[in-house]
């Protein structure tokens, strides 16, 4: 069936995420989720230097089925496709909500382009399909809204 992805506000503070992998694509994962006080955990063959110097935990090992247990979402970002497609699977029937980085065919939830003010928050999303007209219009909104600001 053809993804249509439903829009929502989801509260993360303190709520248990892992990141598979520990690469760029993973720590630009990591610098949103922890701007929303998620309790982020990360696993991979190899992490990058800004993982490393950062306060996320990280345990340098392979990926198995079982370290999706006790999470209320992932993000697979292992840059490996044969790799993702099975943990897509294993997240699915461990009932673990899956993200997989850049492949919106896996992905049970995906990312809109985001503009914050405090406590409001403006999500855009294209259903996974044009992720430049997102930012874009996420851009727009957040140029329309900060004139209005100036303005008032
Ligand atoms: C909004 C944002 C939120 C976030 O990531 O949290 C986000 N991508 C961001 C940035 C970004 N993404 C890409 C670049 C270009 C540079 C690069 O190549 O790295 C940049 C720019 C950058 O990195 O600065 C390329 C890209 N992204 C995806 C694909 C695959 C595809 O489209 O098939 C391709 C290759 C497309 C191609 O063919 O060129 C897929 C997705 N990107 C999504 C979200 C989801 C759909 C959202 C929707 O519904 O519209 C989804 C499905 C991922 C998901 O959520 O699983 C974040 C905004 C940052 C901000 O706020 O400014
Ligand atoms: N925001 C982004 O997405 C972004 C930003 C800047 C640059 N890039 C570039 O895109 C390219 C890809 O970056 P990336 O981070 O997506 O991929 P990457 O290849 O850099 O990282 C993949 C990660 O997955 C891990 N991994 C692979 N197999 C594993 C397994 N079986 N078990 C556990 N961990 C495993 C690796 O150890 C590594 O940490 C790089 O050149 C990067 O510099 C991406």
């Amino acid at each position: 069936m053809e993804k249509n992805y439903l829009p929502i506000a989801i509260n993360i503070a303190g709520e248990k995420i892992l990141i598979i992998g520990g690469g760029q694509s993973a720590w630009s994962k990591i610098q949103i989720l922890k701007r929303f006080d998620a309790y982020v955990e990360v696993i991979a063959l190899e992490v990058c230097d800004e993982i490393k110097n950062s306060d996320v935990p990280y345990t340098v090992k392979a990926y198995e089925k079982v370290d999706l247990k006790g999470f209320l979402m992932f993000y697979s970002c292992t840059n490996n496709p044969e790799l993702d497609a099975q943990i897509a699977r294993d997240g699915r029937n461990a009932g673990v909500l899956v993200n997989i980085h850049d492949q919106p065919a896996l992905c049970q939830f995906v990312s809109p382009a985001i503009y914050q003010d405090g406590d409001i928050r403006v999500a855009v999303s294209s259903n996974a399909k044009d992720v430049y007209a997102s930012i874009r219009i996420r851009n727009e909104i957040k140029n329309f809204l900060e004139t209005k600001t100036l303005k008032e």
